[in-house]
């Protein structure tokens, strides 16, 4: 019997880059290749344990997760999340964080070594997942030597790799050492092997469950996703909600096809995604980087740029031909200035708008060959625009970049409409219009607002119309990339039905809704192109020069 088969429509393989997934069916971009709903790990990072529910994984807020009364350290939101935790692992793991507090006089545990003590109780317990996944089909119960040879050997562990970086197998050293002695048992030198082993395993198969909301990351391992190999250029993608990952097509994937992840951020430099691979100890050669493609040619290749008829970039001749100019800014310099940015270091403590114009600075040749989204210039954009956001002063400005980012930028990074965080970015639009709207309506912004271009547009565009176009949008292509229960999804419902009560509006409504149902329609289509994607372009159009003008030539747009 195997413990973790592959999900249907996948089988396990093998092949010259070690076991991989294979599908055995077609899937469309978007439709889900399977859940993964039993983790053998599932965790928070380590400060993590005492401020997000150690059982289903929400991040709480102030005061809504209860902590055990026994260890006090890890929380939960209720008293079902404590049981269901309590069985699966925390009964062996309370002691665990009672000994932590006496010694260390600390409530949480760094994450891998946590980690590594979950799995050191699991195998003691006898789970046969976790024998199986860490000690090999061998250990496992044999009820059928076919399905054995299936399930292989234990996840790879790259432990030689590991031995070659002697920083990281000394620190694996440390926190092997501290988790035996923390589980409660006499560290030996055989033991302390065993238990670094477990940490390159969970090293080289765990995923990061990063939230992208809270900007938490943790810990998601389970055997039959960790099959999967990297691409950069990967045809699948997986996103966590609470103890389930869900893989999704990113690409159409044909029966017989590897699937594919990305293990690091596709949109880095092909230097910084090598250095984040050296962790897994082989050398990508995907066409990505053997043939040192960017986000603009990756996006041109693309099979799913017909997607976007249904987006806010339904130019599909402009992602087949991005009006980059190639011969400003080589890709050696686009390296280099990956590297100067990320050294650059920026004063903890200091003004925001500081270290954008440092970074807007270094980003020059990339402004100069448009090549808005050739990183770092997206990042550099992204985290101004967090900043504009929240802030009086510059809040306006945050919407013209809110739909450049969201028009020019992030659909060449992430060319499926679907993807969630592109959805994100519309939502922040909604968002930034509905502000915008009662400041309009008091007449604040016009006197506050130091951009005629965008009070003008602001003034004759209809924001609740636009507002409910970009929800149909969101709630339709979340449907397709997200699922149900992505809170982005129930925020955009929850906006529409709201929206669709106010008075007045049954004609306006009436034609979006039939663009959203079907986007070819006549009438839709063009009521959608002039009333919802005009108004978003033009505000678009003001960004380069508003960054120019604030970022570069000094303040001279802004009302003092
Ligand atoms: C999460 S595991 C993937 C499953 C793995 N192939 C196995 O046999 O268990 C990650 C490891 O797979 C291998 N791997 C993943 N992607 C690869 C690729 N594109 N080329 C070569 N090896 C790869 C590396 O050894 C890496 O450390």
């Amino acid at each position: 019997m195997i413990h973790s088969p592959p999900p249907p429509g996948t089988l396990y393989a093998s092949g010259s880059r070690g076991r991989i997934l294979v599908a055995t069916r077609d899937f469309e971009p978007g439709s889900i290749i399977a859940k993964f709903d039993a983790p053998i790990l599932a965790l928070p990072d380590g400060p993590g344990a005492t401020t997000t529910c150690n059982y289903c994984l929400r991040v709480g807020t102030a005061g809504d997760l209860k902590a055990c009364n026994a260890c006090k350290a890890a929380v939960y939101c209720n008293q079902a999340c404590q049981r269901a935790h309590w069985k699966l692992i925390h009964k062996h793991e309370c002691k665990v964080f009672v000994r932590v507090r006496q010694s260390a006089n600390k409530n949480w545990l760094p994450t891998p070594v946590r980690a590594v003590i979950q799995v050191l109780f699991l195998l003691k317990e006898g789970n046969a997942r976790a024998i199986e996944a860490f000690l090999g089909g061998e250990n496992a119960a044999q009820d059928n030597i076919d399905d054995v040879w299936v399930s292989g050997d234990a996840l790879e562990d790259n432990v030689e790799g590991f031995k070659s970086h002697p920083k990281i197998w000394l620190d694996f050293k440390v926190q092997a050492t501290a988790a035996i002695e923390y589980c409660g048992w006499k560290p030996t030198p055989d033991t302390v092997l065993s238990a670094q082993q477990i940490l390159c395993q969970i090293q080289t198969n765990a995923f990061n469950r990063f939230d992208a909301d809270s900007g938490r990351s943790g810990i998601f391992l389970d055997p039959a996703l960790a099959r999967i190999n990297h691409s950069c250029i990967p045809n699948a993608f997986v996103d966590f909600h609470n103890r389930t990952a869900i893989l999704r097509a990113y690409y159409p994937i044909k029966e017989g096809e590897e699937i594919t992840l990305s293990y690091t951020d596709t949109n880095y430099s092909k230097s910084t995604r090598q250095e984040a691979l050296t962790l897994y100890h082989f050398k990508c050669e995907c066409p990505r980087c053997s043939e040192n493609l960017d986000v603009y040619e990756v996006c041109q290749k693309s099979p799913v740029i017909p997607l976007n008829t249904f987006s806010l970039q339904p130019d599909l001749s402009k992602l087949r031909n991005p009006p980059v100019d190639r011969s400003v800014v080589s890709k050696a310099q686009v390296e280099s200035i990956w590297k100067t940015w990320t050294e650059q270091t920026m004063p903890e403590e200091g003004d925001p708008m500081d270290v954008a114009r440092k970074r807007w600075e270094l980003c020059q040749p990339l402004v100069k060959a448009k090549m808005w989204a050739i990183e770092p210039l997206p990042s550099t954009l992204l985290s101004l625009n967090c900043h504009w956001m929240s802030s009086y002063k510059w809040v306006f400005y945050s919407l013209p970049l809110a739909c450049f980012l969201a028009t020019e930028i992030d659909p060449y990074r992430n060319v499926v409409p679907f993807f969630p965080w592109r959805l994100k970015g519309v939502v922040a639009i909604v968002k930034l219009l509905t502000l915008m709207g009662s400041l309009t309506a008091t007449g604040e912004l016009a006197k506050r607002c130091p951009h005629e271009g965008i009070v003008g547009v602001l003034a004759i565009a209809d924001e609740v119309l636009i507002c409910e176009g970009l929800l149909r949008l969101v709630i339709k292509q979340a449907e397709i990339g997200a699922g149900e229960d992505w809170d982005v999804l129930q925020f955009a419902k929850e906006m529409l039905k709201d929206l669709e009560t106010l008075p007045g509006r049954k004609k306006e409504s009436d034609l979006i809704r039939k663009w959203a149902e079907n986007p070819e329609d006549g009438p839709g289509k063009a009521f959608f192109e002039s009333e919802v994607l005009k108004p978003v372009r033009v505000l678009a159009s003001f960004a380069p020069e508003i960054l120019d003008d604030v970022l570069g030539k000094g303040l001279g747009l802004v009302r003092t």
